[in-house]
């Protein structure tokens, strides 16, 4: 595990940047082959803010992996530039071994995207969308049939399947965007705040999907500020605030000596619990 530029712990400070080294056989260890993603010297500037600042980050393949952060820590940004979506304006990635903006039809047909603020075209069935992904992707129309009834079914969309995708609920918009990113079959998948605005329900049935995807060798990167659901679902994460990666690593390692990932969290990111609360003490008072 590495932590980088956290004065807050510097008792399990690494090299700042760059990935823990292999430890044979041990859990944790990567397996053979590129990393699922690579970035290195990653920036974004908006106006005055650099958004992103100068992240190196390796993310292991075939891992269930959370990127954590604050609001605003440059998280969607992150996740925006390394899905080709967004063009940085240094450093460069590569997914699976393959560059995102030099080789992006590799890229593209290797991953699957569940963006924030999902997009949809609203006038489909949950179906038809389905029927539309898959034949984008190329796949036959018989087998795109098979997959996105499949999805549906295992999904508990099945009865909506007919329905338009503007009468969705939040949670099912999320679910037919799930069942689209995961159609062809992809070897990452990156899903922005997967579980917002999603009820229990939905949140294990999507969680279920997931968790089998990953059993079977694939790799799912997924952004959140919910310490809970990511220390229940990752193995392996990265903390970043401001535009920075604070620290990247096994869940175990990242969480250190602290007795929740939480705990690590706030004091990876040097947040003060108590800052400001003096300043509120008119609220709840007698004095209206
Ligand atoms: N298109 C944009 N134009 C200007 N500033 C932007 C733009 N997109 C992001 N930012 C700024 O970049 C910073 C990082 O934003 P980003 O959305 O990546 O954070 P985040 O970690 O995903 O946050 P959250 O958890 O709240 O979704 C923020 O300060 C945000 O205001």
């Amino acid at each position: 595990m590495v932590r980088s530029g956290t004065e807050h712990t510097p008792d399990r400070q690494g090299t700042a940047g760059s990935p823990a080294p292999p430890d044979a056989g041990a859990p944790g260890t990567p397996p053979p082959g590129p990393p699922a993603v690579r970035i290195q010297g990653l920036w974004k500037r908006f106006g005055q803010q650099d958004a992103v600042a100068g992240v190196d980050l390796e993310l292991p393949a075939g891992r269930f992996l959370g990127l954590v952060g604050p609001n605003g820590a440059g998280k969607t940004t992150i996740l925006s530039m390394v899905t080709g979506l967004l063009r940085p304006d240094a450093g460069r990635v590569e997914v699976a071994g393959h560059d995102v903006w030099h080789d992006p039809v590799a890229v593209k047909s290797r991953i699957g995207v569940l963006p924030e603020g999902l997009r949809l075209f609203e006038r489909l069935s949950g179906r038809e969308l389905l029927a539309y992904v898959g034949r984008l992707r190329g796949l036959p129309g018989r087998e795109v049939d098979d997959r996105a009834g499949q999805l549906l079914g295992v999904l508990d969309l099945a009865d909506a399947g007919s329905k338009l995708v503007i009468d969705y609920s939040t949670g099912m918009r999320k679910k037919i965007g799930l069942a689209a990113a995961l159609l062809h079959n992809p070897e990452v998948l990156f899903l922005d705040e997967p579980f917002e605005g999603v009820d229990p329900v939905s949140a294990q049935t999507i969680r279920r999907v997931l968790e089998r995807y990953t059993a079977s060798g694939a790799t799912v990167v997924f952004s959140s500020h919910v310490m809970e659901l990511v220390e229940s679902l990752c193995d392996w994460v990265a903390v970043m605030a401001a535009g920075r990666i604070r620290a990247q690593g096994p869940l175990a390692a990242v969480r250190g000596d602290a007795s929740s990932l939480q705990e690590a969290f706030l004091e990876l990111v040097g947040a003060d619990r108590t800052s400001g609360e003096h300043e509120l003490d008119w609220l709840g008072g007698g004095t209206r």
